[in-house]
């Protein structure tokens, strides 16, 4: 199976968010990665229900939503309402995270399990099997532009063998600092999902550094 490629729509011109939106239809990628922050749980506040939506009346492709906000079980309903497939909350937000899930996947949507860079990943043992989708984060999260942390390509690896130990099919998907340098790395440590955000928006020729990414075995 290829990579899959989640752009994240927060590196976006929002002056020309259907521009953007259609620019990703015509491309390779697989998703539309969509970060919410809220200002509490990560230091930045980028946008909400209505943008979220303005995206999905245009977008040819899932909505990959990233929820960095404390309290996410109080939104589910409304993101999905927005237009989204995957739902990924924090492990770091979720006091009863099996419940959470569940009301995810109640709601027609794929759960996924964001962990910040400092979380192990062991602490998914107990709950991996209700995972659809497990977000490494490889940058602190709130902002786009950061560094990439190599701590992750550890992180694949006993993420993927854990997976693997208990016969799932659980993606992973790498977000934060990725790039070309990177992404064959991420690939061959088992990542099956790259955001990109900054490395594709701000490229001359998105539509090719999509393919590029796409194109890594
Ligand atoms: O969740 C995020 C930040 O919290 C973004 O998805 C991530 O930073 C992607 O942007 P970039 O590729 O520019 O790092
Ligand atoms: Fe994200």
């Amino acid at each position: 199976m290829s990579v899959k490629i989640a752009p994240s729509i927060l590196a976006a011109d929002f002056a020309n968010l259907q521009r953007e939106v259609e620019m990703l239809n015509a491309s390779d990628a697989d998703y539309i990665h969509v970060d919410i922050m809220d200002g509490v749980f990560v230091p930045n506040i980028s946008f909400g229900f209505p943008v979220t939506e303005a995206i999905n009346r245009h977008a040819q492709k899932p909505l990959d939503v990233h929820l960095m906000i404390i309290n996410p079980d109080k939104y589910l309903e409304e993101f999905k309402k927005a237009g989204a497939e995957i739902i990924s909350v924090h492990f770091e937000a979720c006091v009863h995270l099996h419940r959470t899930l569940q009301h995810i996947k109640s709601l027609g949507c794929k759960a996924g399990v964001a962990i910040n860079p400092h979380t192990p990943i062991e602490h998914l043992e107990n709950i991996l099997e209700e995972v659809d989708l497990v977000c490494l984060m490889s940058v602190n999260p709130g902002f786009g532009g950061q560094k990439f942390i190599p701590n992750t390509f550890s992180k694949i690896k006993r993420l993927s063998k854990m997976i693997a130990d208990k016969g799932l099919n659980t993606l992973i998907e790498v977000d934060g600092g990725v790039n070309q340098s990177n992404a064959p790395l991420l690939v061959e440590a088992g990542a099956n999902v790259l955001v990109a955000g900054n490395f594709v928006f701000s490229s001359d020729n998105p539509i090719t550094t999509i393919k590029n990414l796409k194109n890594i075995q």
